[in-house]
């Protein structure tokens, strides 16, 4: 007869981690580039297992923390350029907000890669705006819009940590466009709360968000 004293005893980092993949040596970059794939893959998954109802449940209460949040840090929009972008893979639908301050007066922008490996340029956006398809299928303003530079821009994470870094799709993208942008936007992440990992082991070329918003609010700011 078996007692429970003969079963194998599960290793302590299994039931620490609950299964989730081991942290890099951060001095490693090529280790850090391994695990953020995986990390990545991981994330993307557990955002597609969403529904389209609770995204959009989580998309309309991280607006409202969104909206709070830079009214809070400046004030009436009316004339200024936000940069948002449209929705692939599973990341929250923003639209309804951009559409929102739009109304409001804003300038609404969209990211453009114009040049793979370089930094972003946005391109003015309205609502109703004939897209066009760009580079990796994801649609854009038309080359004839106009370029601006946004004062607010948001960053969609796929995932994100306490110290405003974001996990993104592995372009180096956002990190190369604020590196480039000067004064420097109000760069806000947005996702969902559960995309929250400890840590994402920082590189030299990753760049911190001014701020993350989740659907249950304010994560992370900086002063
Ligand atoms: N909706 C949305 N639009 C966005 C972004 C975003 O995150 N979400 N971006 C935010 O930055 C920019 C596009 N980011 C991109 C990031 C990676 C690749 C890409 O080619 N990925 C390769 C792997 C690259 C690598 O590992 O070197 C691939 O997955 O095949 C393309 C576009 C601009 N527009
Ligand atoms: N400022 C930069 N200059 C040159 N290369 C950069 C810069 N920023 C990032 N990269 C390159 O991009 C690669 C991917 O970076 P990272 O893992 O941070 O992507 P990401 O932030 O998830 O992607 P994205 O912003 O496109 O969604 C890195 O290996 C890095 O070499």
């Amino acid at each position: 007869m078996t007692s429970k004293d003969d079963e194998p005893e599960a290793p302590a980092s299994s039931v620490c981690y609950l299964g989730e993949p081991t942290d890099p040596d951060p001095r490693d970059p090529q280790a850090v580039a391994l695990w953020r794939r995986g990390e990545r893959a991981r994330l993307r998954a557990e955002r597609m297992a969403l529904s389209v109802e609770v995204r959009q449940a989580k998309a309309e209460a991280l607006t409202r923390h969104l909206d709070t949040f830079v009214a809070s840090r400046l004030g009436d929009l009316t004339g200024r350029v936000v940069s948002g972008y449209w929705p692939i893979k599973g990341e929250l639908d923003l639209r309804p907000w951009m559409t929102a301050l739009h109304e409001r007066g804003a300038m609404l922008a969209l990211p453009v890669v114009e040049v793979p490996g370089t930094p972003l340029i946005f391109r003015r956006w309205s609502p109703g705006l004939k897209m066009e398809r760009g580079h990796w299928g994801i649609p854009v303003p038309p080359a004839e819009s106009l370029q601006m530079t946004p004062e607010v821009s948001l960053a969609p994470v796929m995932g994100w940590d306490g110290e405003g870094y974001r996990l993104g799709y592995g372009g180096g993208y956002f990190d190369r466009t604020l590196a480039s942008l000067s004064p420097v936007p109000l760069a806000i992440g947005v996702g969902v709360q559960a995309a929250r990992i400890s840590s994402i082991h920082p590189q030299p070329h990753d760049i911190a968000l001014s701020a993350i918003v989740t659907e249950a609010g304010l994560q992370f700011a900086r002063a």
